[in-house]
């Protein structure tokens, strides 16, 4: 199978130099893996780029590479299930770099475990991050550039199965669906205000910074992985900076409420013969250390 083309190596432009001259983006999640790719791709095209999420060994990796493309970074401590929190850091944000014009929802949590083993507390940790924290974050990124009467633009980090649903997935997959409805309901509550909303979903992009079970840590591994995919390859993060700030640019003026997937055809693959089933705990088997929830 040869697939389709490979993409233009990282560092390649697509949209021109200095798109986002002048402008803040903030990308919650921006020290790490797919956010921190959309992160770097805002900053070589000019933007100004704030890293929203909890840990300083993320905010350190998100700087350093936002700053090595020659762009203005910072890095803010929040959690986004704490909507105070979330002001406190816009606040900062606007103190250091200036107002936001652009706001990524790209922070998540999540674990495969099969439906009935996901704790109350795992369940409402996901979903908090993934849909909670994408409203909370939206909502004040409105208010504000509302009250200064500037237009701008939100991007929510979706995924493939906010659609299909998935196993091990109840609850990422259950926000996610949340996330793709949210866009709708906020395109069309924000577009007389020159607010856009549209979303990102990623089909496989595995990286070094995910939790193991979602990693494929060896080049065999990423080889049968890339086999699942009707393009024949994993997606590359670069690919996701590409189409997350086209999404964001002018280019996109009058895109609103479109959620683009960017999978290489991969939740469309089902056929009339699939492969044989494979209940959710033979997919998912409990790593080692789990704790035992019985
Ligand atoms: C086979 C190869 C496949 C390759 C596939 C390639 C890539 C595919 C990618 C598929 C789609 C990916 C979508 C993503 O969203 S990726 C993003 C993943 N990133 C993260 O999850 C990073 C951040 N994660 C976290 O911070 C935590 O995992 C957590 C979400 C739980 C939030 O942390 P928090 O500090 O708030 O929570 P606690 O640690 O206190 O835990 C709260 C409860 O959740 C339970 N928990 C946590 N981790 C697990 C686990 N791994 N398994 C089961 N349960 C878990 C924890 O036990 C707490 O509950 P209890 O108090 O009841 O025990
Ligand atoms: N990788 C993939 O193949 C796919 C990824 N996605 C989506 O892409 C996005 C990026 O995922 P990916 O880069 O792969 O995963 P990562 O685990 O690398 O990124 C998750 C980021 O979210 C931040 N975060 C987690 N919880 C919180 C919180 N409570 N408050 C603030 N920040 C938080 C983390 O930073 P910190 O720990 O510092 O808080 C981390 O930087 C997610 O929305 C994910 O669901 C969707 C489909 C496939």
């Amino acid at each position: 199978m040869s697939g389709l083309p490979v993409p233009p190596p990282l560092g390649t432009a697509m949209l021109p130099a200095g798109t986002f001259a002048g402008q803040v983006v903030a990308v919650t999640g921006g020290g790490t893996g797919l956010g921190k790719a959309i992160a770097v791709e805002f900053a070589r095209l000019g933007a100004a780029v704030a890293v929203l999420s909890r840990k300083p060994e993320h905010h350190a990796k998100g700087v350093a590479a936002i700053e090595v493309v020659g762009a203005k970074a910072g890095a803010f401590a929040v959690d986004v299930r704490d909507p105070e929190a979330i002001a406190v850091a816009f606040d900062e944000v606007e103190a250091a770099l200036g107002p936001v014009d652009v706001l990524v929802n790209n922070a998540a949590g999540n674990f495969p475990q099969p439906a009935e083993d996901i704790s109350p507390r795992g369940w409402r940790a996901v979903t908090d991050i993934v849909l909670d924290g994408t409203f909370f974050a939206s909502t004040e990124f409105a208010r504000r550039a509302r009250a200064g009467g500037r237009p701008g633009a939100v991007l929510n980090i979706a995924a493939t199965y906010a659609w299909t649903g998935g196993p091990g997935t109840a609850h990422s997959a259950a926000a996610k669906a949340g996330v793709v409805n949210l866009t709708q309901s906020l395109a069309v509550e924000w577009a007389p205000d020159g607010i856009r909303v549209n979303g990102l979903a990623p089909g496989l992009f595995p990286h070094e910074d995910v939790p193991p079970q979602m990693r494929a840590d060896t080049p065999e591994g990423l080889a049968s992985l890339a086999r699942t995919v009707p393009a024949g390859r994993v997606g590359s993060p670069h690919e996701l900076g590409w189409a997350a700030t086209f999404l964001c640019s002018p280019y996109a003026a009058y895109l609103t409420g479109h959620t683009l997937v960017l999978d290489g055809g991969n939740w469309l693959r089902r056929g009339l013969r699939m492969p044989d089933f494979l209940p959710v705990r033979e997919q998912f088997p409990p790593p080692p250390d789990a704790k035992d929830r019985s």
